[in-house]
């Protein structure tokens, strides 16, 4: 279990961002192609060195849509700070990320897919799961803030038609940093953000799928704006647009680091980008320009507290 307290040492590391092109209706494909992209961007092919962790889009086992959730949806029945016995899994999605990590000796931010809840057969998150190079899960993120928006003429989308939101914060520890779990619309909500960051993220990862009437107004702005007010790492890695698909994805997956400079940008087709983290920049704008020690906690509360 992590401690709160202290965070490992931010050290730097690669990594790989995987925008997922073909997924589609066989989740059997998905998985197939999901795999060999793993082993692909594990090759580190056009990087100065191998990825150190690797990252998969939202909904990367199935497609993107509220009918398809349930039909979709596997149990997985991880509590985090337990043990868990991947080879007693039945979730297939689980089987093959786990058996990725481990074969590629990286760790892996397993995108998202849709998880039916072990005890309450009505209830399916939106969740992210989290794999060390040993291939053990070893953290887990429910999507807190479910997609329900309406922009007449532009956009319709009901998240919590079939879903229900997730109701944990959630960080793990690996040997180069503390990384902060969101999951796409949760990049909205600045407390979520603030929360990892307060409790000693270094970099924030959220798989995400924005489309094409938010993508271009607020994908790239809402990064800029979590990493420069939480002065970290922040990055989001989306699916590939397919426009055969229901939901046209953005793209254009992305690293910011905490001074709101976009380190790299995918463009829209399957791409692996690849970015080296380097800790200098977190310390160097934590100095310049203190905001983290300058908080008035007096005047407000400290929400990394509730
Ligand atoms: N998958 C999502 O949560 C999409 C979020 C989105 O597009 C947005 O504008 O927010």
């Amino acid at each position: 279990m992590a401690n709160i307290l202290t965070p490992p040492p931010f050290k730097a590391f690669t990594l790989a961002l995987i925008q997922l092109g073909k997924i589609g209706a066989n989740k059997q494909e998905n998985l197939h192609h999901a795999r060999k992209m793993i082993l692909q961007a594990a090759r580190g092919e056009g990087s100065s060195k191998k990825p150190d962790i690797i990252v998969l889009p939202e909904c990367f086992n199935s497609p993107y849509g509220h009918v398809h959730f349930p039909v979709y949806a596997e149990k997985i029945g991880y509590t985090p700070g337990s043990p868990y016995n991947v080879a007693k899994s039945t979730s297939e999605s689980v089987k093959m990320l786990s058996a990725a990590a481990k074969e590629v000796k990286a760790w892996l931010i397993g995108g998202s897919i849709p998880e039916r809840d072990v005890e309450d057969d009505d209830k399916v998150y939106n969740t992210c799961t989290v794999y060390n190079p040993e291939g053990d899960l070893v953290a887990m993120h429910r999507k807190v803030h479910l997609f329900d928006i309406d922009i007449p003429g532009k956009i319709k989308f009901k998240e919590s038609e079939t879903l229900t939101g997730g109701t944990t914060t959630n960080f793990f520890d690996t040997d180069f940093a503390r990384i902060g779990l969101g999951i796409c619309y949760d990049v909205r909500f600045p407390e979520l953000a603030m929360i990892a960051a307060r409790k000693g993220c270094h970099v924030l990862i959220y798989p995400g799928a924005f489309n094409m009437t938010t993508g271009p107004l607020h994908w790239e702005l809402l990064q800029r704006s979590r990493a420069v007010d939480n002065q970290v790492f922040f990055s989001m890695c989306s699916p590939a647009r397919d426009l055969s698909a229901g939901y046209h994805a953005w793209g254009h997956s992305m690293v910011v680091d905490p001074m709101a400079k976009v380190l790299k940008e995918a463009q829209d087709g399957e791409e692996i980008i690849y970015v080296d983290i380097d800790p200098k920049v977190f310390h160097e704008a934590r100095a310049g320009i203190p905001v983290t020690l300058q908080r008035r906690f007096d005047v407000y509360a400290d929400v990394s507290q509730q």
